[in-house]
């Protein structure tokens, strides 16, 4: 079998993006999916994504992380995924697309900045040293002080796997404030089970939780990623956000073909 595929990346998160309107992707096939991924027998990613057709919308999103699996909400997979369907002519400067986690609506300018709606976030979890929330996928948040020098994989993989959130484990991100409204954050990824340079839920996460921790005071965040910078806005009322938007660049890097 042979395939088309188009590689994308989202402030250094990074995806193999294949147009499957024909359904001729061997999609429950795990162990393709996590080969392809896989950065030293494959092309290398931290996910892949199928754009598919859907009824009512421009297009349905499926996501597996590069562990073979499918999985909840990729928030710059998102994004990438509408600069891939304005690639392929599906879209032109806005789309709407079914993702596991329900409708999304977004913007796409001429430079590729993507701006996607998430889902509203309506229970946010506030313990004594962390915050947990999902926002389309699970996500620990944890403030700490040395950002720069932290064991993210280690002590990430030591939260995921701690029983805290049982089988289905979640992302954690570590937090640091800069500014007021500007924080950096570094991720631990469930089902890439490593330290990615950005997680598109993760970064709209932290940025609710510290609006949540009183940390600032505005609506509209920063989040410096490792791969780049990424912005968080959202209306509030108590512990209910809508309108939450994530913006920031989608970049195409190259295209191929894949054989199976
Ligand atoms: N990179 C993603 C998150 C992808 C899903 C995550 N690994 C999970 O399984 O929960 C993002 O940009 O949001």
């Amino acid at each position: 079998m042979q395939h088309t595929f188009y590689k994308y990346q989202g402030t250094g998160n990074d995806f193999i993006m294949v147009d499957n309107r024909t359904d001729t992707f061997s999609k429950n096939n795990t162990k393709l999916i996590e080969k392809l991924c896989d950065r030293k027998f494959g092309i290398g990613a931290d996910g892949l994504i199928l754009l598919e057709n859907d009824s009512d919308t421009d297009f349905r999103m499926v996501y597996f992380n590069a562990d073979g699996n499918e999985s909840s909400m990729c928030g710059n997979g998102g994004r990438c995924i509408v600069a891939f369907a304005k690639k392929l002519d599906i879209i032109d400067d806005d789309a709407t697309f079914k993702a596991i986690d329900g409708r999304h609506y977004a913007t796409i300018d001429e430079n590729d900045i993507v701006s996607l709606q998430m889902k509203d976030v309506n229970a946010v979890a506030v313990y004594e040293n962390y915050v947990f929330l999902d926002t389309g996928s699970p996500h620990h948040v944890e403030l700490v002080d040395e950002l720069e020098t932290f064991d993210v994989k280690t002590i990430g993989a030591g939260i995921r796997y701690s029983g805290l959130y049982g089988d289905k484990g979640s992302n954690v991100n570590f937090v640091k404030q800069g500014e007021t409204d500007k924080f950096s954050v570094r991720t631990y990824e469930r089902g890439v089970e490593d330290e990615t340079l950005s997680c598109g839920t993760g970064v709209t996460a932290v940025a609710i939780a510290m609006k949540v921790l009183n940390k600032t005071e505005n609506n509209t965040v920063l989040l410096n990623t490792e791969g780049g910078e990424l912005e968080v806005s959202f209306k509030q009322n108590n512990k209910q956000f809508t309108e939450i938007y994530l913006t920031g660049p989608a970049t195409f890097v190259f295209k191929g073909e894949m054989k199976w």
